[in-house]
């Protein structure tokens, strides 16, 4: 089988090798372009989140299985297609009692499922394939020796409870155990083109991509399908690299969050900068507080005795008790406005998003990402009360953070330029619109292909504002 896998990889222009730092990794043996396709893969299992199509993740005209009323599809045509697996899986789910059902999550619906696969495929109910079988599941890392303690128990105990439910005498706990922590670093979070999360699968022949906070590849998802595609020109001989986090933060920050799910300290170039100079002012702008000279827009590090900031631009000295009082606002503040958020009441929502964007102007750098997400929540209330005037303000205000804080050719950029193009649309600002859309298609052919309705849709939009311009032009 693994002969057979190399072989259809060395097909696609790709091998899988080793390195002693990150273990395995995939190469090119071709050139990449952007926007060309690496590699694409359907996922071994899938879990939508709660009230979504088990299928097809939608969330339209939705109706349980009328046996194990756990799982819902939006029609016969979805329900089918599932039938195979999800047959042993609801007679495991019916007999359960109604008071455990509470603690089927995503992930411990993923590992039964996980199981039953591996059994249909073994009984040869399944067709085994060279990308989709359970050895390859087998390969995963799982860092089971670098868990701690804590985090060992709570996957002894859901390995219990898939236990429970699966009722099968020869099941290994142990393994159960080591296949949660395979998950924990290698399952994929499955978003729709908006990066909006709808489930979470297992992707084993993509789990071989190793991570960098400057990658060379994204993944996207087209459906349930993963999707990696070239965002720089890819040498020959390469080694693909897409990210694993959010990549906006500090470097201290990214590093945080990838020792703590993925276990390794990342060396990537932007890693490689820790404690030089750029990489300083970088965290102290994106992270980090405002000079209270109103004109300044200088950063700030601390004193050396730690009770104070001092701008780098114009020497002032900023207390520690100064920012703490107003650090504890925006916190009471922020918890109260999401609360409303949560609650639908967008009014209120605004209002106190508001307040919190007050105090952060006195808080934070003007490129601070706090700041940067509150003025997204913000943009998302009054779009949500159709205030498209006032969602614009924001939207444009969001442009310059994300522009410092993403590469050129990321999709978070594009879809913020694109957000800001069909607001643009809406208030009649023609040529701004133009603008704004072909910067988001010019980034968005790239991350997203050009082939998806979401692509279409926006070629459309642009095109459609194009004939808009030249009508005027013609009329005027
Ligand atoms: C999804 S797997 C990637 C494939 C993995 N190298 C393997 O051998 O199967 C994620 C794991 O790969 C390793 N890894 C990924 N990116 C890395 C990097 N930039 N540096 C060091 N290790 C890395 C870490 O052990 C991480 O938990």
């Amino acid at each position: 089988m693994e002969e057979e896998l190399r072989g259809i990889l060395s097909e696609r222009g790709l091998s899988v090798s080793s390195l002693p730092e990150k273990g395995r990794c995939l190469l090119t043996t071709n050139h990449f372009s952007p926007g060309e396709i690496i590699i694409s893969q359907e996922p071994y299992v899938s879990v939508p989140n709660h009230s979504r199509c088990e299928v097809c993740f939608g969330s339209d005209k939705l109706k349980k299985c009328a046996a194990c009323h756990f799982v819902w599809y939006c029609g016969s045509k979805c329900q089918k297609a599932d039938w195979t697996l999800h047959r042993v899986e609801c007679q495991a789910l019916s007999k359960l009692e109604k008071e455990r059902q509470k603690y089927l999550t995503p992930s411990i619906r993923l590992m039964v499922k996980l199981y039953l696969r591996r059994k249909l495929q073994d009984q040869k109910v399944i067709p085994n394939t060279v990308t989709d079988n359970y050895n390859l599941v087998e390969a995963l890392v799982s860092h089971m020796s670098e868990i701690d303690e804590k985090q060992l128990v709570l996957y002894a105990q859901m390995a219990n409870l898939v236990s429970v439910i699966l009722q099968w005498p020869d099941l290994k706990l142990k393994e159960v155990t080591e296949n949660f922590s395979k998950l924990a670093c290698n399952a994929h979070s499955i978003c729709d083109s908006e990066l909006r999360p709808l489930g979470t699968g297992l992707y084993p022949v993509i789990s071989v991509i190793n991570h960098s906070c400057l990658p060379n590849a994204v993944l996207m998802f087209e459906g349930k399908t993963a999707v990696v595609r070239a965002v720089q020109p890819i040498p020959k001989g390469s080694e693909v690299l897409i990210s694993y986090i959010e990549t906006a933060g500090s470097t201290m920050t990214r590093q945080k969050a990838l020792n703590e799910q993925y276990f390794f300290n990342c060396s990537c170039p932007r890693c490689m900068n820790l404690g030089q100079c750029e990489d300083i002012q970088e965290s102290a702008v994106l992270e980090g507080y405002r000079c209270d000279a109103n004109t300044c827009t200088g950063f700030l590090l601390r004193d050396p005795d730690n009770k104070a900031f001092i701008c780098q631009q114009c020497g002032r000295l900023r207390k520690l008790e100064d920012i703490k009082q107003i650090a504890s606002e925006v916190k009471s503040f922020s918890e109260k406005a999401a609360t409303a958020l949560k609650s639908g009441n967008y009014e209120e929502a605004g209002s106190l998003y508001k307040t919190v964007e007050k105090l952060q102007l006195k808080l934070c750098h003007p490129l601070s990402l706090n700041l940067m997400s509150t003025r997204e929540s913000l943009l998302k209330i009054f779009m949500e009360l159709n205030n498209w005037k006032d969602a614009l303000v924001y939207c444009r205000m969001t442009i310059p953070v994300y522009e410092k804080a993403y590469p050129g050719c990321h999709p978070m950029l594009g879809l913020q330029y694109y957000t800001c193009g069909k607001l643009e649309w809406l208030l009649e600002e023609t040529g701004n619109c133009i603008r704004s859309l072909t910067k988001a298609f010019d980034i968005l052919r790239v991350t997203h292909g050009t082939n998806t309705p979401f692509m279409k849709e926006l070629l459309a939009k642009l095109e459609e504002a194009h004939a808009e311009a030249s009508f005027h032009t013609q009329t005027h």
